[in-house]
C-alpha cells in the first residue's frame, strides 16, 4: 500500500452520469481540480454539452484517454456501470500514478478486485460501497435530493491508514458523509443483499422505493430475494441476518417515495441492467454451495428476456 504524502487535490470521475455527476459536482464545488475520464464521442460530447447536476450546468475539463497527457490524479472515483468497468479501467490507467487512491461506486461484489487487477498492484484500491442516495438521470441531466454516504476503507480498519485519512478528509471538504466501519467485507455483502433485494424487485415491478417501505407483495419479493442472499453468504462465511434487514429497512424508510433504484432507472430507459452481477451472482454461488436460488433464478431470466443480456 502505498503512503499518501499530500492532501488530495486532483479528482478524475469515470462515468459522468447520475453517481458520477453526483460526486463530481461536490468536488467541483468545494474546489479541487476535477476532470471527467472519457474517450472518443463520450469525451466529445461531455466537451460540447455539460451535463446537468440538480438543474446547474456542471463544467468540468475532459481528460481524453486517446491523447497523451501529463495529468494524474490522486484519487480516481469508478462510477461505470459493470459492463463498461472493463474499458473504464483501460481508460483511467492513463491518470493513474503509484500514489493514485481509487474508490469505485460500483454495486456488486467484485469491481474492486477487477479494478485492482486491471491496474496493477501499484494503485491504492480501497472497498467501497455507496448507501442511501436516491441519484437518477435522464438523458443528461442529473438529479438527487439524497447524496447518501460513502462507506469505504481497507477490508479491515481497526486503525485508520494516511490512504484512508486522506479520503476521509477529501470527502468531508467535498460535503459528502462517510463511515469507513472495522469489517468492510460485512459491509459490501450487506450493500449486495439491498441491491439483489431492491434493485431487483423495483425493475421488474417498475415501482419506486414506496412500493417496498410498507409490508405487502411488493416487500415479499424483495424478502424473498435477499433470504437466497443471507443463504449463499452464510456459505460464503459472511454473517448477515436479521438485524442487518432490520438496518436495511431502517434506511429504507429514508428514501423518498418516489425515488428509483439504478437498475429501475436502466429498465425505464431500455438499457441493459446489472442483472448479471446480482442476481446472476447469487445463482452462481447457490450453485457453487448446493443452496437452491428459485427467486433469483426467476428474476434473472425476467430481466435477460426484457432487456437482453448485459
Ligand atoms: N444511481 C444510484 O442511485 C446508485 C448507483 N450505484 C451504482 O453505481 C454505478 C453507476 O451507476 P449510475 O451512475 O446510476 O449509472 P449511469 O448509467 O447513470 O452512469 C454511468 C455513466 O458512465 C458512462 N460510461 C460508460 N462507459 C464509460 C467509459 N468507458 N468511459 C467513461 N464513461 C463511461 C455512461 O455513459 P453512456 O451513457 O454514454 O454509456 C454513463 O454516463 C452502478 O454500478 C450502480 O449500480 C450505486 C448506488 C446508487
Ligand atoms: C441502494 C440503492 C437502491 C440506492 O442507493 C442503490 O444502490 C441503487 O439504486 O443502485
Amino acid at each position: 500500500m502505498n503512503v499518501v504524502t499530500h492532501p488530495i487535490e486532483r479528482v478524475a470521475v469515470i462515468g459522468a452520469g447520475a453517481m458520477g455527476g453526483m460526486y463530481a459536482a461536490h468536488f467541483a464545488r468545494a474546489g479541487f481540480d476535477v476532470r471527467f475520464i472519457a474517450r472518443a464521442d463520450r469525451a466529445r460530447i461531455l466537451r460540447d454539452s455539460a451535463v446537468t447536476v440538480n438543474g446547474e450546468p456542471l463544467r468540468v475539463p475532459v481528460v481524453d484517454a486517446d491523447t497523451a497527457r501529463s495529468w494524474t490524479a490522486d484519487l480516481v472515483i469508478f462510477a461505470v456501470k459493470d459492463r463498461h468497468l472493463r474499458a473504464a479501467i483501460d481508460e483511467a490507467a492513463m491518470v493513474v500514478a503509484p500514489s493514485t487512491i481509487v474508490l469505485s461506486v460500483l454495486n456488486g461484489l467484485d469491481s474492486e478486485e477487477r479494478i485492482a487487477t486491471g491496474l496493477g498492484s501499484a494503485p491504492s484500491v480501497l472497498l467501497c460501497v455507496a448507501m442511501a442516495m436516491d441519484a437518477e438521470r435522464a438523458g443528461d441531466d442529473i438529479h438527487f435530493r439524497q447524496a447518501g454516504r460513502l462507506v469505504f476503507g481497507h477490508e479491515h480498519n481497526d486503525e485508520v491508514s494516511p490512504v484512508v485519512r486522506a479520503v476521509q478528509d477529501a470527502l468531508t471538504r467535498a460535503g459528502l458523509e462517510w463511515e469507513t466501519p472495522p469489517d468492510m467485507r460485512h459491509r459490501l455483502w450487506w450493500k449486495f443483499m439491498v441491491n439483489v433485494g431492491i434493485n431487483q424487485a423495483s425493475a421488474v415491478l417498475d415501482a419506486p422505493y414506496g412500493a417496498f417501505q410498507h409490508d405487502g407483495d411488493a416487500r415479499s419479493l424483495m424478502a424473498a430475494l435477499v433470504d437466497e442472499v443471507i443463504d449463499v453468504a452464510h456459505a460464503e462465511g459472511v454473517d448477515l441476518g436479521p438485524d442487518d434487514v432490520d438496518a436495511w429497512h431502517r434506511v429504507l424508510a429514508g428514501q423518498p417515495a418516489e425515488g428509483r433504484t439504478s437498475m429501475h432507472q436502466d429498465v425505464v430507459a431500455g438499457r441493459p441492467t446489472e442483472v448479471e452481477s446480482f442476481g446472476g451472482r447469487v445463482v452462481e454461488l447457490g450453485r457453487r454451495y448446493g443452496i437452491p436460488t428459485p427467486f433469483n433464478q426467476a428474476i434473472v431470466w425476467v430481466l435477460r428476456a426484457r432487456t437482453g443480456r448485459a
